[in-house]
């Protein structure tokens, strides 16, 4: 579904990816682990052509070249952002920030796209005339993720969710996610939070410094746990964790 080979990323002199390579099958939902500055974000960006990749093959479907499009172009084959820090507007009500999305993403607004979305998030319906700065960390994250599902989502890039939230939101996040999943869309999840991680993806890679430390499934992580201690300094024990019901 989706293939990173050989991705090279950096802003201006500074090399930020070093050769990441990575693949999604189509519905699985895979984490990105790593600490502060391991290049996760910069990894989505890259994906998304915001930060276009200095060299290397990004394919969506085994046949579309990722790099050799422009970001709205990205956009068009499904591949979606819900970016770090929400990205949402606070002055704005959550009817005002879909409207605006669609507007963005097709130059009209859509009235079906944005009841399906308080279909599929009522809370968001029942605040539609409400302004997002009154709205919750977790109602904000919700609207994210809600308009980053507007129109056909073939593949959903989730830079890290959970920051910020309290404990009991990260879990109706995860259970969000897995609800996602169930949908057949494609999900690769940033998290600096392992048992998040863990608890919503069955496969995992770590980045340490722009580079693929460990690729592999929760139980083959479970064998490797120093590798955790390593890059993100965490000793969660994955026997511990929830795995994906
Ligand atoms: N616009 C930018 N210009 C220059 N350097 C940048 C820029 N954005 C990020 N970096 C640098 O690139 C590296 C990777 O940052 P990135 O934001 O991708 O990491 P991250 O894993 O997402 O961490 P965080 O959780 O802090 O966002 C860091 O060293 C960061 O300082």
């Amino acid at each position: 579904m989706l293939q990173l080979s050989d991705v090279h990323t950096y802003y201006g002199l500074s090399h930020v990816l070093h050769g990441v390579n990575l693949e999604l099958a189509k519905g699985e939902a895979v984490s990105l682990i790593g600490r502060n500055g391991a290049g996760k974000t910069t990894l989505m960006r890259s994906v998304m052509q915001l930060t276009p990749p200095r060299s290397g093959s990004i394919l969506v479907n085994g046949s579309v070249e990722l790099t050799k499009l422009k970001p709205h172009d990205v956009f068009r084959q499904g591949v979606r952002l819900c970016p770090q820090g929400r990205g949402v507007f606070p002055k704005l009500t959550v009817e005002e920030n879909l409207r605006l999305a669609l507007v963005a993403q097709r130059g009209q607004d859509v009235p079906a796209q944005i009841q399906t979305a308080y279909d599929r998030f009522p809370i968001l319906g029942e605040k539609r005339h409400q302004k997002v700065r009154g709205l919750s960390g977790g109602q904000r994250q919700l609207l994210a993720i809600a308009r980053a599902m507007l129109g056909d989502t073939s593949i959903l890039l989730m830079d890290e969710p959970s920051e910020g939230l309290a404990p009991l939101v990260v879990q109706e996040l995860r259970d969000l996610i897995l609800d996602i999943k169930t949908t057949g869309i494609t999900i690769l999840l940033s998290e600096q939070n392992v048992k998040m991680a863990l608890s919503a993806c069955d496969r995992h890679y770590i980045l340490e410094k722009g580079e693929i430390r460990f690729s592999g499934t929760t139980e083959e992580l479970a064998c490797n746990e120093d590798i955790l201690i390593q890059t993100l300094g965490v000793s969660t024990s994955v026997a511990e964790c929830e795995a994906p019901g």
